[in-house]
């Protein structure tokens, strides 16, 4: 398979860096619209064909394969797959934003403690909706945070639009932040965001190289965070998948696909050249 196509000299310089010290390599994703294509049913999402066997085949040589997601560690792991997938020992699911920390190795959890504004919210939820005329919104309660969906209402972004400035009350009244995704407002624990998850992941790893592949707003602190440690001396391949139409995203990525598919080759070319040593 060919080398895709990097449209950086940064994002050159992350691949080289990768397939010269594969040991120092951490390879990581997000979930919905990145490994798995996006669906209505957010429990029906799963992961791409190909995408757990590429991970496995990175995993044999690189330092740490990694998703990192706005789901529940263990929905994430359901979801996807990788609970006994052949290969993936070395993997890890940041769940919740980063706040909880899944091990293959293990098969335990470890989290954050969960901020006492999630339980309040829950309760004033619906009247909020229902004062809003969107009592049919889909909420996927996720314990440590709530998801309002829209996807499935008759005018998805309208509703998003409506759902906006109340659900920002409701999470400032009980000192959560209202988070934007692919037709879903979250209500998020403050203080924990995918940039912090991968700041913690580069020192816990000693990582000297990091890709990172994502598809939407969520994914925006990833960059971010890895961006500014480019100029701390680590290498990156920033890697953006066109599922949720995030234009922040592709314009700030070295790599841009057209959805997970498109990202399992990717992760298949690093593999091929790891596996050839260039
Ligand atoms: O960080 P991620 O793994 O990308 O998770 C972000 C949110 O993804 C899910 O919602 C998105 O995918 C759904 C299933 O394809 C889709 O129906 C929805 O419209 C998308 O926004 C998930 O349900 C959320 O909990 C995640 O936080």
């Amino acid at each position: 398979m060919s080398t895709p196509v990097l449209t950086t000299p940064a994002g050159r310089a992350g691949w080289e860096a990768m397939v010269r010290d594969p040991a120092g390599a951490v390879i990581s994703s997000d979930f919905d619209g990145t490994l798995s294509p996006l669906v209505e049913d957010p429990a029906m999402s799963r992961a791409a064909d190909g995408a757990l066997d590429a991970m496995a085949r990175l995993a044999r040589s690189v330092n740490q394969v990694a998703i990192v997601t706005g789901r529940p560690a263990l929905v994430a792991t359901e979801l996807s797959g990788v609970t006994g997938h052949p290969g993936l020992g070395k993997l890890v699911v940041l769940g919740h934003y980063g706040l909880e920390r899944w091990e293959a190795a293990t098969g335990s959890v470890t989290s954050d403690p969960v901020p006492a504004g999630v339980e309040a919210a829950r309760a004033q939820l619906p009247a909020v909706l229902e004062s809003a005329g969107l009592p049919d919104a889909f909420v996927e309660d996720k314990e440590s945070s709530l998801a309002v969906h829209t996807r499935r209402l008759p005018d998805p972004e309208g509703a998003l639009e409506t759902l906006r400035s109340p659900l920002t009350e409701l999470a400032e009244s009980v000192e959560l932040r209202l988070e934007p995704g692919n037709l879903v407002l979250e209500l998020r624990p403050p203080g924990i965001d995918k940039g912090v998850a991968m700041r913690r992941l580069v020192e816990t790893t000693g990582a000297r190289s990091v890709l990172y592949a994502g598809d939407d707003l969520g994914d925006l602190a990833a960059f971010r965070a890895l961006a500014e440690l480019r100029g701390d001396g680590l290498a990156a391949v920033l890697v953006a998948a066109r599922s949720s139409g995030a234009t922040e995203l592709t314009e700030a990525a070295d790599i841009v696909v057209d959805d997970p598919a498109g990202v399992v080759t990717v992760l298949t070319a690093l593999a091929d050249a790891i596996a050839v040593g260039g």
